[in-house]
């Protein structure tokens, strides 16, 4: 909690005018007992107008000074907490930027955004409330029973027998809820991630008639949520009544005492009701402070999860020694003996590569599924780090590159085309911020897309929907390798980015694809594609089985002769 309430520093001020301001309402409030004390004993009981009307207005003063405190303290208090949880989601969000595919292993997306969104709810709540009433309660609690025994000893020594019980058993309440609000918080995950995977899979769902499965799945998390929620909220219920009991029976206390007292003349009227007053003033203090409990153990559990995002090490970031001048001027990439396996994983993906792309090559890359084809990829911009030997790029070795300045020079087509909400233009400017308009047109051409963007209603400026479902597959495919051209990378990767393509419109793309002057890896399934190719590798179960040319594979290689062969059936086939 105190990691997370450390985003509270840049608005102290704010906090100690809200503090501030607690306190002027609280002393007031405190203050009011006495002066009743003060009418009844030396106003009303003597018949004394001129006292009375003296303390009372005293009085009224002294409540309109605590209604300005409450208000200023309202507008305090909520700029502390809504700056409070800015920040936090800023921090939460530029750390998840930050992370390895392999710490998002570690949580789920829908976890992440429960954490991002209610966790954070959570504690903005709760600090708005603290600042408003939460320091109240237990400050009124104290300084109730300070001024009890202000006012008068014996019958306070009743009070102060019971306030620190509460308190105690208040606490253990704060710690077994916070165990129960982190269960709560976890089944809130759950049902955010079958909601999530709902919906991204919604045209799979409805054409595999599987809505009552997913309605079944969605009211088993749903039920979980609320029955850890109840079991949760149950022992706050509890908590309430047990209070006001344990309160009641020492306010009896209080009276029957005192009436002995006053009865004998040690104690004054005036000093019981004030006793009475105090003490009914800690008991509304208790039943606040055990709602506020609830609130501070849930934000407790919030703050727990939210620390462990910020808290967990980027196992892949720049060396400490990465130099920052080196940049990628020509394109040649290299991999030597490399092996890599997915963390967590017991097989190696790849075993032992290596190979040369020099620049301006187009390098196909051939292999069945699950050969190796985008692991392989995934080392050149440093998604993941090679476990041995070493992958380098004009031949700097990558982990010597600051991860930003390798990036920047590399165009990735990822096996999903993957497009976000906004225009044609946006998406495709999305691969370099300061893109001119032509550059944007001129990627568009390369990438054969422009024709169709010309069709659609604002051409350019035409709003995709989420992910891009008013386009086609192909057409998808082609808007992001625009993507990845516009910014004119020095290496060009396409994993199976042109499936969805006719071989005509594949054609003219990789024909458009040599104007630039960059290296191109390209993941393919089709021999025709691979064909075009300066060198194709040939892979299999993560090792290299042969390099070469369209030529030389088909006299060297059994494999590649095979797969030649069946795609030629295919298209013989297709043709016929
Ligand atoms: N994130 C991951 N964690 C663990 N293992 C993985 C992960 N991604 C891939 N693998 C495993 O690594 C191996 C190589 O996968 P890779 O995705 O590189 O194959 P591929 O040749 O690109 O396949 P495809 O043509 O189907 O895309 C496979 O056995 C796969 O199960």
């Amino acid at each position: 909690m105190i990691k997370v309430l450390s985003y509270l520093k840049p608005y102290r001020i704010a906090v100690a005018i809200a503090l501030f301001l607690t306190f002027t309402e609280l002393a007031v409030e405190l203050v009011q007992p006495l002066l009743m004390a003060k009418i009844i004993d030396n106003g009303i009981l003597k018949s004394d107008l001129a006292i009375v009307m003296k303390w009372g207005v005293i009085m009224l003063g002294f409540s309109l000074i605590s209604f300005a405190a409450g208000v200023i303290n309202s507008f305090y208090s909520a700029h502390a907490s809504q700056s409070f949880g800015f920040d936090v989601r800023m921090s939460l969000f530029e750390k998840v930027q930050s992370f390895s595919f392999a710490n998002f292993n570690k949580f789920s997306a829908a976890s992440l955004i429960t954490r991002m969104t209610n966790d954070i709810t959570q504690i903005q709540n709760t600090l708005f409330m603290s600042l408003r009433i939460m320091l109240r309660a237990p400050l009124l609690i104290i300084g109730g029973l300070v001024m009890a025994f202000v006012v008068n000893v014996k019958l306070a020594l009743i009070l102060s027998v019971v306030v620190p019980f509460l308190f105690i058993f208040l606490t253990w309440v704060m710690n077994k809820g916070g165990m129960l609000f982190k269960t709560v918080q976890e089944k809130l995950d759950s049902m955010n991630n079958v909601m999530r995977e709902n919906l991204n899979g919604i045209r799979l769902i409805k054409t595999f008639n599987r809505r009552k499965y997913e309605v079944k799945r969605f009211t088993d998390a749903n039920e979980e949520l609320k029955v850890r929620t109840v079991k949760a909220l149950r022992l706050m219920e509890v908590t309430m009544p047990i209070l006001l009991f344990i309160m009641n029976i020492s306010i009896l206390g209080v009276l029957w005492f005192g009436n002995i007292q006053v009865n004998t003349g040690s104690v004054k009227v005036g000093e019981v009701v004030a006793i009475v007053n105090y003490a009914t003033r800690i008991t509304g203090a208790f039943s606040i402070f055990s709602f506020i409990i609830m609130a501070f153990s849930r934000a407790r559990a919030s703050s727990k999860r939210i620390v462990e995002v910020l808290d967990t090490a980027v196992d892949l970031s720049d060396h400490a020694d990465a130099d920052s001048s080196l940049l990628i001027k020509k394109g040649k990439i290299e991999f030597k003996n490399v092996t890599f396996q997915y963390p967590g994983t017991k097989t190696f993906a790849l075993e032992n590569i290596s190979f040369i792309a020099h620049p301006g090559e187009t390098v196909a890359i051939l292999g069945a599924t699950g050969s190796g084809k985008t692991s392989l990829f995934q080392l050149i911009p440093r998604l993941y780090d090679a476990c041995s030997g070493e992958v380098s790029i004009d031949g700097m070795d990558v982990r010597q590159m600051k991860q930003e300045n390798l990036r920047s020079q590399i165009g990735f087509v990822p096996q999903e085309a993957l497009l976000f909400t906004g225009t044609v233009k946006e998406n495709i400017a999305w691969g370099k911020e300061d893109a001119s308009m032509d550059e944007i047109i001129d990627a568009a051409k390369n990438a054969q897309i422009y024709e169709t963007i010309n069709n659609l209603p604002n051409k350019l400026e035409t709003k995709l929907g989420q992910k891009g479902v008013n386009l086609s597959g192909g057409q998808k495919q082609r808007l992001s390798i625009a993507r990845a051209i516009v910014r004119k990378p020095k290496i060009l990767l396409l994993d199976d980015s042109t499936s969805a393509l006719d071989m005509r419109t594949e054609a003219k793309l990789l024909h458009a694809l040599k104007a630039y002057t960059c290296t191109i890896l390209i993941i393919t399934q089709k021999i025709s594609t691979a064909m075009e190719a300066d060198k194709i590798l040939l892979l299999e179960n993560g090792r290299l089985l042969d390099e070469g040319n369209h030529e030389s594979l088909l006299e060297s290689s059994e494999l590649y002769r095979q797969i030649f062969r069946s795609q030629l059936r295919e298209e013989k086939i297709n043709y016929a």
